[in-house]
This record gives C-alpha cells, sequence and structure tokens, in this order.
C-alpha cells in the first residue's frame, strides 16, 4: 500500500468513529433541547404563581431563584452539545491538517500524533486527534525537524521531531499531503492563498506561520504589541489568538471578558466566522465611537471616518490626543478650586433636592490635601447619608402616615414581603418600615442621581478645562457641537479622562483582554484612556504605522518606542512581522515600492499578473475605460473594487458611473457587501481585502503629498489577485518610483 492509502485508511476510520460521535452528541443535544424547554416552561409557570397567599410567597421567590439558575445551567448545557455537534460535523469532513511523529527523550517509543480542529479520543481514551492548541501541537508549528521542546504540566520536555506531514482533507478524502522538514510549507499555502476572496475571513489554523504562531501563543505578556505589514495576518493571528487563549484558560476566562476594538462595522461583520468556525464563542466587538457614545447618554460620537472627512482643525487634535494632555488634565483638576466645580442641584420632580450651593459646601468641607476622586467619593458618601436621613425623618411624617392608612391590604401586604409581621415590636415600627420601603422608592431617582455623578456637568467642567488649558475658540467649538447632540471625536478621550480623575468611576475591571486592531489610527490619549477604563486587562495592539490614516509615515521602531513610552507596561513583548501574504508577489513588490523603506517588506512567492497602470488624457477617456474594465470582469464572474480617497470622491465616482454599470456604493453604516461591484472610500476598506481592486484618479492633482502615501500604500494593498490603476492627466509623482513593476496602458 502507498503512503497516501495507509493514510487515507486511517482518515476512514476515524471519520468512522466522528460519525459515530456524532449520532450520539446529536441525541444529547436534542434531548438537552427539550430539557431546557421544559424548565423554561416550568420557570415561567412558577414565575406566575399566584402571589396573594402571602406564606407562600417567600417560598415562591427562592423556587424562582432556583429555578433560573437551572435555566441557566441547561443553556449552558444546550450550548456546550451545539457546538461539538457543530464541531463534529467539521472534523468529520476534515478531520485532521498535520501529523508530528515524535520520541520523546526516554521513550522507547515513537508516537505518531494528528493535529486537527478540535481533540478526539476513543473510547480506550486514546487520542485519534489533538487539538492544534494543545501544547504538543506548538511542534507542528514551531519547530524543524530535529531535537525540539514542547511544554508539559511538568515543565519542558526534549523530543526528537522525525517527521511533519501536512494534509489536505476534505469530505473524508485526502485531497494531497506533503512531508516538510521546515515549518509549515509553502505548497498548502500557495494554494489557500491562491482561492477568491470570501465574504468573511477564514481561520488559518492549518497554516499557521512560525512568527504568528509566536502572537498566538503567547500568554505571559501584559502589553504585546504586533507591528505587521499590510497583509501580514494580524488580524488573523489574533483570532486565533483569542482562540487559543480560551481553550488556554478555558475554566478562568470566557469570550465575553474579551474585547475586540475594530475598525468599522465592515470589519466587525467580515471577521465574525473566524472563532464559530474554530467551535468557540466571539469576543465582544466595538468600534471606538460605539464605546465612546454608550459612554455619552444621547450623544453622538463623531466616527473616525466622520473626523477624517471634516475640517476639524488637526493641530488642535494633535495636541487633544497628545499623552501630555492626560498631564495637563492632571495639574487641571489638581489646582482646581472647589467653587470651579460645575455642580448642579439634584431635581426631584421639578424642584432642587440636594442644591449645587449644598454639594460645593459639602466638597469644600473635605480636606484640601485629598485628591479629587477621594473628594467626589466623600462627597458622594455624604449626600447619600442626607437622602437617608431625610428619608428617616419623612418616614414618621403625617403624609406618609396618611398615604400608608390609604392603602389597600393587598398593597400593604406586598410591603411585607421581606418581613413577616411579629418581626416587628409594634404596629409603629412595621409602618415606619412601609413609610421607608416608600420613600425609598420614590427616591430611588435621586439615589441614581448620585450614584451616576449626576450633580456634576462634566460638560461645562470640560468646557471650562478648554477654555483654560487651550483656548476660547476649543471650548466655543465644543459647545457648538453639544448643542447639536455631538462630540468631536478628538473630544471624547479627554472628556472621559477628565471625568473619570475627577470622580473616580468609570473602570471596568472584568476585561480580561484587550484588543485593539489599526492602533496607528488611535491617539496615544485614546490608547491611554482605554487602558485606564480596563485596568485589569492584558493588551494586544495592532497596527502598520505605514497605513496610517492622519499621521506622515513613522518607522515601526519608532512606532513601537512610542507605545511603550505611553503605556508604561513592564512585560511587554513586541513582534514585527514583514512578510506579507494577502497580495500577489506582483501586487506587494508594486506596492512596497511606494514606502520609503518598503525594502523590509518580504512578498509571498505566489504569482500573478503586473499591475496595471490605464493613463489617460482627461476624465471621461478614464472613466470609458473604467466601464469596459468594470463589464470585463462582470462577465468573467470576478467584480471589481473601486477604493477612493475619501466619500466625495466615491459620491462623484458613483454617480458618474451608476447610469452605465450595475454598481453598489458602500457606506459608514454598511455591514456586509454584496458580491458584486462596488465602490467605497478607502477608510471603510480597512482590514478587507478584495480579488481585483481598482484605484481611480491617482494622478498628480490628486495623490500630492507624503501624507497620501498611507492611504495609497494601504488602498493597493488590499488587491489579492489584480490591481488597476488610473491616472488622468499627469501620474501622482508618489507611484513615479514604481511604474517599473507595472503595466503601463495608454487609454
Ligand atoms: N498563515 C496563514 N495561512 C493562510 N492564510 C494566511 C496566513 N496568514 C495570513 N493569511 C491570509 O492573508 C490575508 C491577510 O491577513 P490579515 O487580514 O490577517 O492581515 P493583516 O496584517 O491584518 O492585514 P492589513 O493590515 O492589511 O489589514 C488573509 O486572507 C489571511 O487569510
Amino acid at each position: 500500500m502507498s503512503e497516501e492509502e495507509i493514510e487515507q485508511e486511517r482518515v476512514d476510520s476515524v471519520v468512522k468513529e466522528i460519525n459515530e460521535k456524532s449520532i450520539k452528541t446529536a441525541e444529547l443535544y436534542e434531548k438537552a433541547h427539550k430539557e431546557t424547554s421544559s424548565v423554561e416552561k416550568n420557570y415561567v409557570d412558577n414565575a406566575k404563581i399566584n402571589t396573594f397567599e402571602i406564606d407562600d410567597r417567600i417560598e415562591t421567590n427562592a423556587e424562582v431563584q432556583q429555578q433560573k439558575q437551572l435555566v441557566a445551567t441547561t443553556i449552558q448545557t444546550e450550548e456546550i452539545l451545539e457546538r461539538q455537534v457543530h464541531t463534529l460535523e467539521q472534523l468529520g469532513d476534515s478531520p485532521y491538517f498535520g501529523r508530528i511523529d515524535i520520541q520523546d527523550d526516554g521513550d522507547p517509543d515513537q508516537e505518531q500524533l494528528y493535529i486537527g480542529l478540535a481533540s478526539l479520543v476513543d473510547d480506550h481514551q486514546n487520542f485519534l486527534i489533538h487539538d492544534w492548541r494543545a501544547p504538543i501541537s506548538s511542534i507542528y508549528y514551531n519547530g524543524a525537524l530535529g531535537h525540539v521542546s514542547y511544554e508539559t504540566p511538568q515543565g519542558k520536555q526534549m523530543t526528537e521531531l522525525s517527521k511533519k506531514r501536512q494534509f489536505q482533507i476534505k469530505e473524508g478524502k485526502i485531497l494531497s499531503m506533503f512531508d516538510t522538514n521546515e515549518t509549515i510549507g509553502d505548497e498548502l499555502l500557495q494554494q489557500v492563498l491562491g482561492e477568491q476572496s470570501d465574504a468573511q475571513m477564514k481561520n488559518i489554523v492549518s497554516t499557521i506561520q512560525q512568527e504568528q504562531n509566536t502572537i498566538i501563543r503567547d500568554t505571559t505578556s501584559d502589553l504585546l504589541v504586533v507591528q505587521g505589514v499590510a497583509g501580514s495576518g494580524k488580524t488573523s493571528a489574533i483570532l486565533q489568538r483569542i482562540a487559543f487563549l480560551l481553550y488556554h484558560s478555558r475554566t478562568s476566562l470566557n469570550a465575553d471578558q474579551i474585547i475586540l476594538f475594530s475598525p468599522n462595522l465592515l470589519f466587525s461583520h467580515y471577521i465574525s466566522d473566524v472563532l464559530p468556525s474554530l467551535g468557540e464563542k466571539n469576543m465582544r466587538q466595538v468600534t471606538l465611537a460605539e464605546f465612546f457614545s454608550n459612554r455619552f447618554q444621547g450623544l453622538k460620537v463623531e466616527t473616525l471616518f466622520e473626523d477624517y472627512e471634516s475640517n476639524n482643525d488637526r493641530h488642535l487634535s494633535d495636541i487633544k490626543g497628545n499623552e501630555q494632555f492626560k498631564e495637563t488634565i492632571e495639574h487641571y483638576l489638581n489646582t482646581l478650586e472647589s467653587t470651579d466645580l460645575s455642580f448642579t442641584d439634584i431635581i426631584y420632580e421639578g424642584t432642587p433636592f440636594f442644591k449645587k450651593e449644598e454639594i460645593t459646601q459639602i466638597y469644600t468641607r473635605l480636606p484640601q490635601n485629598m485628591l479629587s476622586a477621594d473628594k467626589f467619593t466623600a462627597t458622594k458618601n455624604a449626600l447619600t447619608k442626607r437622602l437617608k436621613n431625610r428619608i428617616t425623618e419623612m418616614s414618621t411624617s403625617d403624609s406618609i402616615r396618611e398615604e400608608i392608612d390609604s392603602l389597600s391590604d393587598s398593597q400593604y401586604e406586598t410591603y411585607l414581603i421581606d418581613y413577616k409581621r411579629d418581626e416587628f415590636d409594634n404596629v409603629d415600627d412595621e409602618i415606619s418600615y412601609i413609610g421607608t420601603i416608600i420613600l425609598k422608592d420614590r427616591f430611588n431617582i435621586v439615589y441614581d442621581a448620585i450614584y451616576n455623578n449626576y450633580f456634576i456637568d462634566i460638560y461645562e467642567q470640560y468646557a471650562n478645562f478648554l477654555e483654560s488649558a487651550i483656548s476660547t475658540e476649543s471650548k466655543i467649538t465644543f459647545q457648538l457641537n453639544l448643542e447639536l447632540h455631538k462630540i468631536a471625536l478628538s473630544d471624547a478621550a479627554p472628556l472621559l479622562l477628565l471625568r473619570d480623575l475627577l470622580s473616580g468611576s468609570g473602570q471596568n475591571r472584568n476585561i480580561e483582554h484587550l484588543f485593539i486592531d489599526e492602533i496607528q489610527d488611535y491617539s496615544p490619549l485614546q490608547l491611554l484612556y482605554l487602558k485606564n477604563c480596563f485596568p485589569n486587562a492584558k493588551l494586544t495592539l495592532l497596527g502598520d504605522s505605514e497605513q496610517a490614516l492622519f499621521h506622515d509615515l513613522v518607522l515601526p521602531t519608532k512606532f513601537l518606542e512610542n507605545l511603550n513610552r505611553i503605556l508604561k507596561i513592564k512585560k511587554t513583548n513586541l513582534i514585527i512581522l514583514n512578510k506579507s501574504y494577502r497580495s500577489t508577489f506582483e501586487i506587494t513588490n508594486f506596492a512596497k515600492s511606494l514606502l520609503p523603506d518598503g525594502n523590509n517588506i518580504e512578498s509571498f512567492t505566489r504569482h500573478g499578473e503586473l499591475p496595471k497602470i490605464y493613463f489617460s488624457k482627461n476624465r471621461s477617456q478614464a472613466l470609458s475605460s473604467l466601464i469596459t474594465l468594470i463589464n470585463e470582469k462582470d462577465k468573467s464572474g470576478q467584480p471589481l473594487t473601486i477604493i477612493t480617497k475619501n466619500i466625495t470622491e466615491c459620491n462623484i465616482l458613483y454617480n458618474e458611473l451608476r447610469a452605465s454599470v450595475d454598481i453598489t456604493k458602500i457606506t459608514d453604516g454598511d455591514r456586509s457587501i454584496p458580491p458584486t461591484t462596488i465602490i467605497l472610500p478607502i477608510y471603510l476598506a480597512k482590514g478587507l481585502e478584495f480579488d481585483s481592486v481598482v484605484a481611480f484618479d491617482i494622478s498628480e492633482t490628486n495623490y500630492v503629498s507624503q501624507n497620501d502615501l498611507g492611504n495609497l500604500y494601504t488602498l493597493c494593498s488590499r488587491a489579492m489577485h489584480s490591481l488597476s490603476i488610473f491616472s488622468i492627466e499627469a501620474l501622482s509623482p508618489l507611484l513615479k518610483g514604481s511604474i517599473i513593476g507595472s503595466s503601463v496602458h495608454i487609454v
């Protein structure tokens, strides 16, 4: 029998085992599903139990709580089984992708281990498949053949790795297999990368590269920074990293404790399938503007892209985004007189319950040398105490007695739900108890206002800060925005920092991991704020300093240095990814020739056509050849993606094309991309990739400054297989050095 036949036999027997397990698990899942339905029904019935019989009620409550817990447990069991069914389905199709032959030091026998999406054991507890995240599987991704090591609970284990084999298996059939003596060989990667783009990102577990593996398996760093060139697999690596962390800390970490900041909604949707395809739940995803908007009730924070498109004063934004601005805020707070605090009345039913003068007085009486956050807490405590005292006083007043007298019997009994009557010494106690409950309920709104710091007008405070730290104009601009219920993106982080430093609030200690993609578009102060918000989170920051939206290019080493200085975290790990996988050799070479230090970028050798540059004398010529290209590509079933510099260009070009071709414009609010010709501005294409990309009007007058370079590089690096550039009159000077790597067309 040939090697391949032997391997196919093993695949067949493993698939048989998987199918048997699948049937059993599907049955268990069905049973669990029925159980959840019945427990849920029981819960609803119980929750409805008649509550007139007073003595039953306390018991009912306890029982309902118990039922609630039971519902949660059964739902959890059902979810686990559902995921298992799904994973087994995937394994049935492709049970594994790798094999390693190892012989541990001191062990007389050699072992063959097969590596796949999830572990599978037979009835005798023999591993048929090892999960790709298991410590022993690291050998597959890390080591060349020879003497290598892996982690075990007892420490490092040395082993002799004598074979590493890769498989491509579909529907239980081996399509190809290769032996390789290095890390994961190129053959499989060639095939995977040559495929057409997908609406959704795919997992890369079968072809993870060694340097990506270092990112995925890092469990010791508190700050992991990945500076990777376009298409180097940063996003892929972090998604596999999340799957790895969830596996590694199964008992202590769940997906809700992980947050990923993503550049836009399209991107969020694009990556949303990866974790489920690895049998894991998705982490929480949020964009920066969404995150900020949630913290300002009723106000809309400008998105990164609105900021980009706006006429905002960049110099001012730079000041507000600088890490030193935090010190400016701290200095302002430390030197603030208590009379300068913008306290406001706490209003109850149209009249002040606590007047701002009373609040200022409480604050002023606190020791001068107390930190502002502590003073704030002390003020809150004092206000809460005063509220309680007022409630106690009022609970025995005539008006509340009258109110209690007018209660019906059942209403009266409802107030005593948590108490038995005989626990009170006399009726007065009982009445005062009920009075307190009524008043607590009534003044809950006041309590909320104290708890949520509504007794300070943080917007007015920030406006005053802007005036004292920057200028009256900046204060006025902020206030004008506020009238429109808007906050500029550059104001969001400083405003929240001011609020949090002043009030000592705003932290979420439950989040264990914070991931930020496209870090180059965040200001230092925004990063500082996020770190402050999630004090217990380990940070994984990914970016490419050369794809920056706003800034001139920053060299990678400088970029990393800056991050280190800003965040001041001790255990850091910096990883630089220089190899680009997304695009063909020709496109990557073309894109990298744009950059001053592009030589550092390594192109993956997957060949394709040269990027095309279309030179045209005027716009109408350029448009007509673009229309021809769109029609050609449409016919061949490979629709184009046209990427523009900004929304204005996007709108103009869309209007010029829509009468002649079938084209969809993608906007900031879109969540998915249709399989037709599309047009979108560059910032919406961040993090995404497309088969065939068109860059329009890359002309001398349109892409001029170094500032445009990052955008142009980002644009070109979105293309996987084909890139077409249209220039009108004269070509952009930024492309002058790149013509040599393209095919030129005069139209
Ligand atoms: N090891 C790998 N095996 C297979 N495909 C890979 C691998 N690494 C990266 N890729 C592919 O390369 C493409 C680019 O990856 P990804 O989007 O993660 O890169 P990125 O560094 O985040 O890019 P950018 O910064 O340009 O947005 C994707 O199609 C991804 O599937």
